[in-house]
Formats: C-alpha cells, structure tokens, sequence
C-alpha cells in the first residue's frame, strides 16, 4: 500500500520505515493488518477471472499457440488503447492466481514505445511471454468451462453472497441466500427469465460434460448391471448422454421442470420427461442425482 500511494523514491523510504518497525507488537499489528486487508480483497482474485472471461483473455492466448505478448493479447480482445497499462496489471493479477503464467523472454525485445506500459522512457524492452496454465487450459477448446464459471460469478449468483449475515439472523426453515437475495427461488427466476435460465442451462452441460468423463473413468461400474436411470433434475440431459454413451445398452431418462425440458435437444439416446421431483420421480431400477461438493 505505501508503495502504491507515494511516488517511486517516497514508496522506498516508507517501505524502509515499514521494514524497520521496532517494536514486536507493531509488527505483530501490521502483520494482523496485511492478513485483515488480504482477506477483505481475495474476491479481487475471482472479479480478475471473471474479467479474463469477459475479454476473452484465454482464448488470445490460445490463438497465439498457447503464450503470448501483451501487445498480442490486446490486438485480440476490446480493450481501449488507454488501459493496456491496466490490462498488464489484471494480467499480473492473474499470474499471482495462477490462471496465466508468465515468462520474461531474454532474447525477444520490441520497443519500449509499442510496449505502452506506463513505465518504459524509451530505448527497448523484452516483453513478457504470457501462457496457458492448467487452469486456463480448462477455459479454451470445444469442451471447456466457461459457461460453468461465468454462471458462478455472474451478479445474480455473486451478490447472493453479500446476504450471508442477513441470513444468519433469520430461523430455520428460511429462504435461501438467493431467494433471499432475488425475492424468488433460482428456478422461478430461471422459468421467468429466459436470459438467465440459458445461462443455467448451458453452464451445467459445460459442467456436465466436463466430469461426467472423469466420473465414468473412475467410477462406471456403478452403471453396470442396471437396465433403467432416471436423472432426476437432469437439466438438458447431458451427463445422461455421457452415461448413455459409455453404456449404450442403459436406458436414460432425464426429468425436470417443463421449461427446461421444452429446450432439449433432439436426436439423442436420451429420453426426457416433465415432472417435478418433489411431487414424484419416475420408476426405473437408478435414480441418478448428480452434485457438486
Ligand atoms: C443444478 S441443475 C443440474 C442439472 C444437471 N443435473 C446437471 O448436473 O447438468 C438443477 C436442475 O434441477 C432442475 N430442477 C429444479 N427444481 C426441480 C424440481 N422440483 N423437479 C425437477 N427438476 C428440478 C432445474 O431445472 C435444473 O435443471
């Protein structure tokens, strides 16, 4: 923070005298602080991803084979020419989380002047290399999990959070955090806002596609044996079809609300039915309820 609100040679001299505290119990204070403000802004570390779905950072540099300059990346995504100072800065946020890593190339220089980064005079400067880490590499390519993440820091999902006090002071049996947020439950919302219910939609086939391979990997041999299964809440069916895939002689059968049903896809193996889970589920030797922990 000193360095950030003094200018390069004050920043020092504060750094220094924040180095120099005597006093055990004034380190002990400025440690319990940094630990107070660390917490108070880890959700920076998600608005930063957040911010790289929006730009569409992943995908720059999976265009650029998988690393790339930040003049590369901000020739790719809409970023004003202005903010590509800024843009270094997410890109730096997002190498400290681990969703980017960087490398300082020692053999590529540009200009300093094509560089823009607020801090070049002139003269060269070897510009840093951004990559794909495993973690960005879930977030490029034909099955990967944007729309699983942009689901879980959209607004309606994020400021539900904000409410986890409120809730507190309210007894059991009460809304949950984003009736209570929202003043209706996720799936009304979903049946009323055809925006938001695709975005439901679409984020649990992402996550559904995604782990339902592993699932099958490592655990398939739940499947075995049984002729029936019925997903229950089964969304646009496709963990069904994953299981169907893997065991083409399994009948499966998908069950939820009609709005959601009313947009399954066609000319699969799976079979989808309207129902309400609460009311009944129908018959079939598994029921199969998939959730995350
Ligand atoms: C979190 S999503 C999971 C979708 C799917 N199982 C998956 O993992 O890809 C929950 C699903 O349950 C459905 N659902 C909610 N309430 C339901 C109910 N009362 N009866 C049947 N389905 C319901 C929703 O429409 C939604 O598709």
């Amino acid at each position: 923070r000193f360095i950030h609100q003094a200018k390069p040679r004050e920043a020092q001299a504060h750094c220094t005298m924040a180095l120099t505290v005597k006093s055990t119990d004034d380190h002990a204070l400025l440690n319990a602080e940094h630990e107070l403000w660390a917490t108070t802004f880890s959700y920076i570390k998600s608005m930063a991803l957040k911010s790289a779905l929006d730009l569409r950072l992943a995908d720059a540099i999976h265009h650029h084979g998988g690393a790339a300059t930040l003049p590369q990346i901000a020739a790719r995504v809409t970023v004003h020419p202005s903010k590509i100072p800024c843009l270094r800065r997410l890109m730096r946020t997002l190498t400290v989380s681990g969703v980017f890593s960087v490398v300082q190339q020692q053999d590529v220089v540009v200009p300093a002047a094509s560089v823009s980064n607020g801090t070049c005079n002139g003269g060269v400067a070897a510009e840093p290399l951004y990559a794909l880490t495993p973690v960005s590499r879930l977030l490029v390519g034909s099955r990967n999990l944007v729309s699983i993440i942009t689901m879980l820091l959209s607004p309606n999902f994020v400021t539900s959070f904000l409410g986890i006090g409120a809730w507190f002071e309210h007894s059991l049996p009460d809304p949950c955090l984003f009736t209570q947020a929202h003043g209706e439950a996720l799936w009304t919302m979903a049946d009323r806002d055809a925006t938001f219910d695709a975005l439901i939609n679409d984020a649990m086939v992402s996550d559904s596609s995604f782990i339902m391979d592993i699932a099958i990997r490592e655990c398939g041999e739940v499947f075995q044996g049984i002729g029936s299964l019925m997903d229950v809440g089964g969304g646009l069916g496709a963990a069904a079809q994953a299981i169907s895939g893997a065991f083409p002689s399994l009948e499966c059968t998908v069950m939820d609300l009609d709005h959601v049903v009313a947009k399954a896809p066609a000319g699969t193996d799976v079979n989808y039915v309207v129902g309400d889970m609460f009311e009944s589920v129908p018959p079939a030797d598994a029921v199969f309820l998939k959730v995350r922990t």
